[in-house]
């Protein structure tokens, strides 16, 4: 059997027994996209294992309100708090200096602000300044099995994909989002093989080449 962490956003139609009562799935993390709701907040903490912050693009977590939010969800939870949201070195050492437990790398979609960069370029910027103290994972414009090869070999610990599921979701139903699972999976299998990876553990940076490389080689 397969276990996939899912990301619940508050907004779901669907209650966690809902979709804890099919047996495959298993919960993992709570988006909380409505923090100023704080009372909505305090029904849905106590009932999962981990929580995923989102912050907005470009420097927000220097600005105070989120390390109250970050404080006050501490106040009322002892779960994992994860911040969603990180472009920048700089607000990656921010996040860690809050004492969150992990970093996605995100632009949400690149759904909120034209321009902003596209995850992938930044991740590496980010691992580095994290330096392995936490883990950071990666979301946006995973569409195949060398999409998650890259930003494994960038140091992410793990991708989180949306809109594909969502895809497979109105293609086929459940069906459809199996599928889609299915294919990357099988697409990254495919990908360590050629790149002569029998492990997650044997991809390193060195089996990919960003713009940074290229430029660095000119010089
Ligand atoms: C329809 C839709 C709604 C979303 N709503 C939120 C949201 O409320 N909060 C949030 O942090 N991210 C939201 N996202 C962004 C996702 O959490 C995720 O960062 C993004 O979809 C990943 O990129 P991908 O779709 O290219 O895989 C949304 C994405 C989509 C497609």
């Amino acid at each position: 059997m397969q276990y996939h962490i899912y990301v619940l956003s508050l907004c779901s139609f669907s209650c966690r027994s809902v979709i804890c009562a099919d047996n495959r799935f298993r919960i993992r993390v709570q988006a909380l996209k409505l923090l100023q709701q704080r009372r909505m907040i305090h029904l849905f903490v106590g009932r999962y294992n981990l929580i995923v912050y989102p912050s907005l693009p470009d420097n927000m977590i220097t600005q105070s309100t989120i390390t109250k939010d970050i404080e006050w969800l501490r106040s009322i939870t002892s779960l994992p708090i994860l911040i969603k949201g990180v472009l920048t070195a700089e607000d990656a050492i921010k996040a860690m200096e809050i004492g969150v437990a992990g970093i996605v790398v995100s632009n949400h979609g690149a759904r909120q602000l034209d321009y902003s960069p596209a995850s992938i370029t930044v991740l590496e910027q980010v691992v580095r300044a994290v330096g392995g103290k936490i883990p950071v994972l990666i979301d946006g414009g995973v569409r195949r099995g060398t999409d998650i090869f890259k930003a494994l070999a960038l140091g992410a610990q793990a991708v989180l994909i949306g809109r594909p599921i969502l895809y497979g979701l109105a293609a086929k139903g459940e069906y459809g989002v199996q599928r889609v699972i299915e294919m990357l999976k099988a697409e990254l299998e495919l990908t360590m093989a050629l790149s002569g990876c029998p492990t997650l553990k044997d991809i390193t940076r060195s089996h990919v080449r960003t713009e940074q490389d290229r430029l660095n080689c000119r010089l």
